[in-house]
């Protein structure tokens, strides 16, 4: 019965091992179609330097084969990824399918390879050994979803910018998933080379690059089980033609086609993308004496009143628009500063600068003693400073929780390698590690969502998400970029006492915000931005009370009362230029707004409470 079926099962194994090697890549968001390349080169290296099956036995001489195979494909992958990983999308699968290209030219052109006629090989592989090697690869991925590892790769695929802030090495990871892509593309080569009995540069052109590339696309690429299930479909396509009598050779290419085209359109999660994904939540939050927090990596905090953030004469220049000029300014451990200014007024690019985003065009910054500008976004948030974005950059087809999981990223141990071994240390390190998440997304109130994709999310629940994200990497300074923008009066107010809580913690907090009323009352220090220029600083009290602030809130006195006025979202010109327009944006009416409805027109008494910094 199994004999009878034996050849469509070891190409349905053969064909899940390689697109196997495209969805390592895949996870990452990377489209390579160099895996044909890596395959070839390792089915002919190891099939000539392997010893013979008659010298050491079958499966000696196979096992040493795959050996020679997937370290051939992997060095080829650090050689062809060193200059590419820099590439993006279409750019990445061009220039490796320029390599794997070139790659069966010089092979179909040397001696050794037999060229067009090929090389015989001993058939070795028994469909028991096919399956036993995919058994091995599905295996990997596995244990690799779930591992600190596998989600930074999920995080550079949903949002790249967003990992790097994360504290993920993007581009330590992306040769990571190539040279993993390069391996498993070689074993495939050599297994293929020791079933098929003869070898062809042909064998491993564009169009096998493709079909490898279809395979794992229809499949999915967001579930290990994807190449397996896309390899199925791909190869029993002809046998269910032939049992039913239908043998015409263009109804596979079409079906596997059409289905690309179905999954692109409608089921971009491909096939493996109809199982429902759990997310696992911790049975308990706070677990053991110290709350887990033992198995979570620890870090170093400013003391209170060291100095986190020193700027000056900070500047940034776009073709010549003077986004932000000269800014000297001193954030101190503990204090809750708060950006605000008109649109355009530069806070966004200031605090870009300031967590790395955006190199300055002149002066320097020092942020938690690192020189931000000269230093990679990972290394800044490495440093402790954790963010959101203006407009959230969220890892829309991961859990709320696994947000949060990547968000801890920084704090949390690698456990890929011993989730292989099933330690025991592995699964208190994530219990940990799941733990925090649950915590930090209990601290901003999205407990009961934490199941639920970020995508799915109201746009206020959004915002809190980013929150619990950025705060997941325990930073010693918090930068949030209009962290109440889609909240409503409840929500903001919630959140500006958040915001206290995480001071009087001894968390330094920066924030921008258009919500006039809810700087004034959460800040310790504000400080106001205008042209790209530092036009006020001081307690809420002074910058109430500040002429020029009012001027640039409200309009000159001799200005119709018309051309500024906080409650109708507009923000007058100090230059006498007119109301610059509050962006158009998705923020509720109440949002927009920057104070208190009760209060439409003037500036809210200020918070005079003293803020503890500890
Ligand atoms: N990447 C860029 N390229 C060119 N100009 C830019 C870029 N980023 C910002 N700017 C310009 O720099 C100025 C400051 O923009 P920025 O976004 O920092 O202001 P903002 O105060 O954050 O505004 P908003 O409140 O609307 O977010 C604007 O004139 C903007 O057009």
């Amino acid at each position: 019965m199994l004999a009878e079926y034996a050849t469509p099962l070891t190409f349905i194994a053969l064909g899940a091992v390689f697109a196997y090697s495209f969805y390592a890549v895949l996870i990452a968001g990377q489209l390579s179609l160099g895996q044909a390349g890596f395959a070839s080169v390792a089915a002919f290296s190891a099939a000539t330097l392997a010893p013979s099956g008659d010298d050491v036995g079958d499966v000696p001489a196979l096992l040493v084969a795959v050996v020679i195979g997937m370290a051939v494909g992997a060095l080829a992958a650090v050689v062809l990824g060193l200059p590419t990983m820099h590439l993006r999308g279409v750019y990445l699968a061009i220039a490796t399918l320029g390599f794997a290209e070139a790659v069966r030219v010089v092979l179909l052109n040397l001696e050794w390879t037999g060229g067009a006629q090929g090389l015989g090989v001993p058939r070795i592989l028994t469909v028991g050994m096919a399956w036993t090697a995919l058994a091995v690869v599905a295996y990997w991925f596995w244990r690799m979803g779930r591992s600190r590892y596998g989600r930074a790769l999920e995080a550079i695929r949903e949002d790249e910018l967003a990992a790097r802030s994360m504290g993920i090495d993007v581009g330590r990871h992306r040769l990571a998933a190539f040279v993993t892509a390069g391996a498993v593309a070689g074993l495939y080569g050599v297994l293929f080379a020791y079933y098929v009995r003869l070898i062809a540069p042909g064998d491993f052109d564009f169009s096998a690059a493709v079909e490898g590339l279809v395979t794992a696309v229809v499949g999915g690429s967001t579930m290990f089980l994807g190449p397996l299930l896309g390899s199925g479909f791909q190869t029993m396509v002809p046998e269910i033609q032939r049992a039913v009598g239908v043998e015409a050779g263009w109804i596979r290419p079409f079906l596997a086609g059409l289905l690309l085209l179905v999954v692109i359109l409608f089921l971009p999660g491909g096939l493996a993308s109809l199982i429902p994904r759990r997310t696992r939540m911790p049975s308990s939050v706070g677990g053991g004496e110290d709350g887990g927090t033992s198995h979570l990596a620890a870090r170093r905090h400013p003391t209170p009143g060291e100095t986190v953030v020193s700027l000056s004469g900070l500047g940034k220049e776009y073709g010549g628009v003077h986004a932000v000029r000269g800014v000297d300014l001193e954030i101190g451990s503990g204090e809750v500063v708060g950006l605000i200014g008109p649109n355009g007024a530069g806070k966004t690019t200031l605090v870009n600068m300031i967590s790395g985003l955006v190199p300055p065009s002149s002066g320097s910054a020092t942020v938690l003693g690192v020189p931000v500008g000269r230093t990679p976004v990972h290394r800044v948030a490495a440093a402790g400073v954790s963010r959101t974005f203006q407009h959230s950059k969220l890892f829309n087809r991961l859990s709320a929780l696994e947000n949060v999981l990547v968000g801890a990223h920084l704090v949390s141990r690698p456990t890929f390698l011993r989730r292989l071994l099933w330690l025991p240390s592995a699964r208190r390190d994530e219990r940990a590690s799941l733990e925090h998440a649950a915590r930090c997304l209990q601290r901003v109130g999205l407990g009961d969502l934490a199941g639920n994709r970020a995508s799915s999310l109201s746009y206020g629940d959004q915002r809190r998400l980013e929150i619990a994200r950025a705060l997941a990497s325990d930073p010693s300074l918090l930068i949030l970029d209009e962290p109440a923008a889609g909240m409503n009066h409840v929500e903001a107010a919630g959140l500006s006492e958040l915001i206290r809580s995480l001071a009087r913690g001894g968390l330094t907090i920066l924030f921008i915000e258009h919500n006039v009323g809810m700087v004034l009352e959460t800040c310790t220090r504000v400080v106001v931005l205008d042209f790209g220029e530092v036009i006020a600083s001081g307690t809420p009290e002074e910058i109430a009370a500040n002429p020029a602030v009012i001027e640039a809130y409200l309009g000159t006195a001799d200005e119709e009362p018309a051309a500024g006025s906080i409650a109708e979202g507009t923000l007058a010109d100090p230059t006498g230029g007119g109301a610059h327009a509050m962006p158009p944006d998705t923020r509720t009416p109440d949002a927009v707004t920057n104070v208190d409805p009760g209060s439409a027109g003037t500036l809210p008494p200020p918070d005079t409470t003293p803020r503890s910094a500890t």
